[in-house]
């Protein structure tokens, strides 16, 4: 075989104060984050609510250190997967590619072409897939194969999502059990699951497997923990007005509270380093609301960073990934079926996603001319004698 690559994708976070705005207006500037129905007014927008989020967003880093770790710990997951690799007999050179802050993708992607690789695995560190995650990492992926025939010759195979992966559930449920042994009693905790939420048209319009893969997921983590305890799954880290999954992580452990549940353990369930949705909301934020509505003991489950065991989950995903037919980046997104990824697909004829989004434009057009023609009483329809 010859040069191996592993590319690591991650979504990035400031490494200091004054990256927080330009992060957020990378990661605000992103369709698969926010999915306007015009493309020019993506820009502006992402402008708007970055300044307008920075000060927050800001105070909440300042409270982790004054920045995120998630570079640092991606770094050390990498060099652990080349050393756990190579006992394997694998030699890969190992990149990190971030979506919306340093090192970006872009930059990752450069490098595999200066290094001349000639078979590359794409693994998110996102167990489960969503359209606003691995789905817009593929994109970018796609985007960059599309306009560099040097990257068309190289060998590649995408892994789509993988939280059924026996390794990483055992240091999941390895990582539960630890949290919940330290507990006065462990047999009366209740295990609650906290996974990132997205929009709830999402999953409802756009067909994101995101809450059927969290959901089987953390079945599975319970079934691996092997421990008959209760558990509840609820979305934190909500944004902006829409409604995301529910139930909200806030609203759902005051509920157990009020119904007395007294031992919490929390699990980052789509995170596997820690960043600033664990160790600020988690336990700060949430750890508050536990406190003041009851619960005496709030553990959190620590992230997975370099699990041993986890280490060796992502060794042997990449290496079965060599082994196996490739899967493209147009292949996963046909896999993960109904998705449909904004901005659209290149322009096809028929009932296409493309014509879909074109018909709704076109009728918000239209929208908006019938308004303003009813308010001004000008317009098209005055002229014909329809109004
Ligand atoms: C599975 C993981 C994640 C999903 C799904 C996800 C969706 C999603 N996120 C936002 C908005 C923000 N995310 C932010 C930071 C952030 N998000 C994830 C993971 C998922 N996001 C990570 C790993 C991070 C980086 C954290 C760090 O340590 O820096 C932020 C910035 C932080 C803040 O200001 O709160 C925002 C904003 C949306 C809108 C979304 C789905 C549409
Ligand atoms: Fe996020």
């Amino acid at each position: 075989m010859g040069r191996v690559g592993v590319l690591l994708l991650n979504l990035g976070g400031p490494d200091k104060l004054e990256d927080v705005q330009p992060f957020l207006f990378n990661l605000f500037s992103d369709p698969e984050i926010i999915r306007l129905p015009f493309r020019w007014l993506q820009k502006p927008l992402a402008w708007f609510i970055s300044t307008r989020r920075t000060q927050t967003s800001q105070e909440n880093y300042r409270k982790i250190g004054g920045g995120s770790p998630l570079r640092q710990i991606t770094e050390a997951q990498g060099e652990a997967l080349k050393a756990q690799l190579a006992e394997v007999g694998e030699q890969a050179n190992i990149y990190v590619g971030m979506r919306y802050w340093h090192p970006y993708t872009e930059e990752a992607i450069a490098q595999i072409v200066a290094d001349k690789i000639e078979k590359l695995v794409v693994l998110p560190l996102y167990p489960q897939f969503s359209i606003s995650t691995s789905g817009s990492s593929y994109r970018l992926l796609e985007q960059l194969w599309r306009e560099n025939p040097k990257l068309q010759q190289i060998e590649y195979s995408v892994i789509a999502s993988w939280y059924k992966q026996p390794g990483y559930l055992q240091a999941m449920a390895e990582l539960i059990r630890q949290e919940l042994d330290q507990l006065p009693n462990p047999d009366e905790a209740h295990i609650f699951f906290s996974a990132h939420g997205v929009p709830k048209s999402y999953v409802e319009e756009a067909g994101d497997p995101y809450q059927q893969e969290i959901e089987e997921c953390t079945h599975l983590i319970m079934q691996t923990l092997n421990r008959p305890l209760p558990h509840t799954l609820a979305y934190q880290s909500r944004v902006g007005p829409v409604e995301w999954l529910q139930p909200y992580t806030e609203q759902a452990i005051q509920d157990l509270a009020h119904q007395g549940v007294k031992n919490l353990v929390v699990v980052p369930v789509s995170f596997v380093s820690e960043h600033i949705e664990t160790l600020e909301e988690i336990d700060i934020e949430y750890r508050e609301v536990a406190e003041e509505a009851g619960i005496e003991n709030f553990r959190r489950v620590p992230a997975l960073n370099v699990h041993p065991v986890f280490i060796k989950a992502l060794a042997d995903l990449t290496v079965d990934a060599l082994k196996s037919p490739s899967i493209s980046l147009s292949q996963v997104n046909q896999m993960k079926k109904k998705v449909k990824m904004y901005p659209q697909e290149r322009w096809e004829w028929g009932i296409t996603t493309s014509a879909e989004v074109w018909n709704g434009r076109v009728a918000m057009l239209g929208f908006i001319a019938l308004m303003i023609e009813i308010l001004t009483g000008h317009g098209l329809l005055h002229a014909v004698g329809l109004l």
